[in-house]
């Protein structure tokens, strides 16, 4: 089984845990593909009312032209569920995210969510978190001196660039800085750094954020729970 096919079985999984009547916060990325087009057919085999919750523009033009009715963040009073990838998750469920740039609205979904399930094929689990690049998103104006402050910090940044060789642009028109850590010793203290530096708008370490995880193995699709 390849790649892609681990990152369908648990798309179609994760749609185990949608309900009539439930507000769904959609992720973004390529797993979270599988998901949504998972949940199109559920929705209409088994005639459910669901909201969708988006987190991207990407995942508002599949899920839209899937037929899923949408609502942004402030027009819902709450979100059952949000189901999303990942790019790491440590053995104690720390994950980083935002490899599609799509880091500062699934955060907000995510902690508007009663409960979050992230959904990954067996790669992205590791031991520690960072040998995948961290993800901050800073506002253009000044990212030059955040730039300089990290790179004097000795966190290995680059600005991320889209195929054209610009600066990438992210949904809320800010850049990416990615952090090359190799290895993240202390996710907290990381992320309360990164929080307190001014343009910084939000990072992609996402930190006890979910309790269940669906892997995708060549056997079949895992279901972890936090202890
Ligand atoms: O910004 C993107 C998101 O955080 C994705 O959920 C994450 O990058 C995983 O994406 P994929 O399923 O494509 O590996």
């Amino acid at each position: 089984m390849n790649q892609d096919e681990l990152k369908a079985l648990v798309g179609k999984k994760a749609v185990d845990w949608v309900f009539d009547n439930m507000t769904v916060g959609l992720g973004t990325g390529s797993t979270v593909k599988y998901m949504v087009e998972a949940l199109a057919e559920k929705i209409k085999k088994e005639k459910l009312s669901i909201t969708g919750v988006v987190t991207s523009e990407e995942t508002a033009k599949q899920a839209t032209s899937l037929g899923i009715p949408l609502k942004s963040v402030d027009e819902v009073d709450h979100i059952d569920l949000t189901i999303d990838g990942a790019d790491e998750i440590s053995s104690d469920f720390q994950g980083i995210k935002g490899g599609g740039a799509a880091l500062l609205f699934e955060k907000i979904v995510a902690s508007n969510s009663k409960k979050n399930i992230w959904i990954v094929d067996q790669s992205k689990l590791v031991d520690n978190l960072g040998k995948f690049p961290l993800p901050v998103e800073v506002i253009p104006y000044g990212s030059e001196k955040v730039f300089a402050k990290f790179d004097s910090k000795g966190l290995h940044p680059t600005f991320r660039l889209a195929a054209d060789g610009t600066k990438l642009r992210t949904d809320s028109n800010n850049y990416i800085i990615d952090l090359h850590l190799e290895q993240i010793m202390n996710p907290l203290k990381l992320a309360e750094y990164l929080k307190a530096q001014v343009g910084v708008v939000e990072h992609g370490l996402f930190l006890n954020t979910v309790n269940t995880v669906i892997v995708g193995y060549p056997s079949g699709p895992k279901v972890l729970e936090a202890r």
